[in-house]
């Protein structure tokens, strides 16, 4: 058993939309292939995967070290105990040589990337879901009914609180409890009028997150704090710098509801520096790391470790990235959630065909590896990229 040949190619997932940071006008997502030698259904076995938004393509890194230390790695070295699968651990390590420990950087987006198709290459090996075999890999049961959110509520060209509550109210009747939107692109007095908007708009029949992309100094996250507090949120995310420890840890002072964070710490060395030093309150805040731009889901292991052993559960965990992998984590290690874009990132985005949102929840279907086989859009672009 070996793997023959790893595929990138760069997409657009451009939109003309607009966080407190960054527009998309620009943004791009690596769409990976590992190709196997394996056949199961008469068909080849090949696993897919691809890099949340936020950060761009990783076609450069995954070329020039990424795929290469795998292909030129003895292929038994990156096998299981038994020979009867892949080790996705074993690949991990043979992508990592030669790399020094810290500065991150956007490296772990590129091993993310292919982390998560060696887990969709494992999983259809084995012929299961992935989330049922990372729970009996655990010795958990897995619960496939996921708990997810709507993430929207961007600043957009001629967008008016018209067009805002209209948005939220689209994710309602799509059967979301949880709707989420930026702040921080305008005025505070701005965002006060398009929260009050929103809020008037779900009544009690929804609960409003929101989001300022890491904007805020101090100063500005204080003054959101006093005028945000007034309203029953979800949670008010990534305040500041997401590697401002103390100013996260300052907010708690200001800010007594759920506070939100993580989607831009992409290790465990920083996602347990935010444990150690961000104040983050495991009663009630949210960590929001991401396997697809954070080394893949060999370290997201390392970190939800890291979070048991600060006394963390992983109910507290609702991953950024709305993508399946996450959703199969969810389901099979007890996670708090997932995160969903409606209507963004598409086709990489969102749930197989056919799952509905009921009253905030999806249920997995079983279908072998990660899923996206369920997915007809996405499907038809992976298989053209190694089918
Ligand atoms: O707008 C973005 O960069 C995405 C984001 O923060 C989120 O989904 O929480
Ligand atoms: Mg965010």
């Amino acid at each position: 058993m070996r793997i023959i040949d790893i595929v990138e190619v760069t997409k657009p997932i451009a939109s003309p939309i607009r966080n407190a940071y960054i527009d998309f006008s620009k943004m791009t997502a690596s769409l990976v292939a590992v190709v196997t030698d394996q056949v199961r259904d008469g068909r080849r076995v090949v696993g897919y995967g691809f890099n949340s938004n936020g950060r761009y393509g990783q076609g450069g890194l995954i070329r020039e070290r990424f795929r290469d230390r795998i292909l030129e790695a003895d292929p038994a070295s990156l096998l299981n105990e038994d020979g009867s699968n892949l080790d996705a651990h074993k690949i991990w390590a043979a992508m990592m040589q030669n790399e020094k420990p810290g500065g991150h950087g956007e490296r772990s987006v590129a091993v993310g990337t292919i982390d998560m198709a060696v887990w969709d290459a494992i999983a259809k090996i084995a012929e299961r879901p992935l989330f049922r075999m990372l729970a009996d890999m655990k010795g958990l049961e897995a619960n496939p009914r996921v708990f997810v959110y709507a993430a929207g509520g961007y600043y957009y060209p001629g967008k008016d609180d018209g067009a805002l509550r209209a948005e939220m109210r689209g994710y309602l009747d799509r059967g979301y409890n949880v709707v989420k939107m930026k702040i921080g692109g305008a005025s505070l007095a701005e965002d006060q009028r398009r929260i009050e908007a929103v809020l008037d708009e779900i009544g009690s029949e929804a609960q409003l997150a929101v989001d300022a992309n890491g904007r805020f100094d101090l100063e500005t996250a204080i003054a959101y704090a006093k005028m945000l507090r007034q309203y029953p949120l979800f949670w008010y995310e990534e305040i500041g710098d997401p590697l401002d420890y103390q100013l996260q840890a300052a907010m708690a002072e200001f800010y007594p509801a759920p506070m939100a964070t993580g989607e831009n710490l992409f290790s465990h060395q920083d996602a347990r520096n935010l444990i150690r030093y961000g104040g983050m309150r495991p009663d009630r805040d949210w960590l929001q790391f991401d396997c697809a731009l954070s080394y893949g889901l060999v370290e997201y292991l390392r970190t939800l470790d890291v979070l048991d052993q600060a006394g963390w559960s992983p109910k507290r965990c609702i991953p950024h990235g709305g993508h399946q992998m996450s959703l199969n984590i969810a389901a099979g290690l007890g996670l708090g959630g997932n995160e969903s874009y409606p209507d963004l990132f598409q086709p990489y985005g969102g749930f197989p065909d056919g799952v509905q949102v009921i009253d905030g929840h999806i249920t997995m279907p079983e279908l072998p590896g990660i899923g996206f086989e369920g997915k007809s859009d996405l499907i038809s672009v992976m298989r053209d990229l190694a089918e």
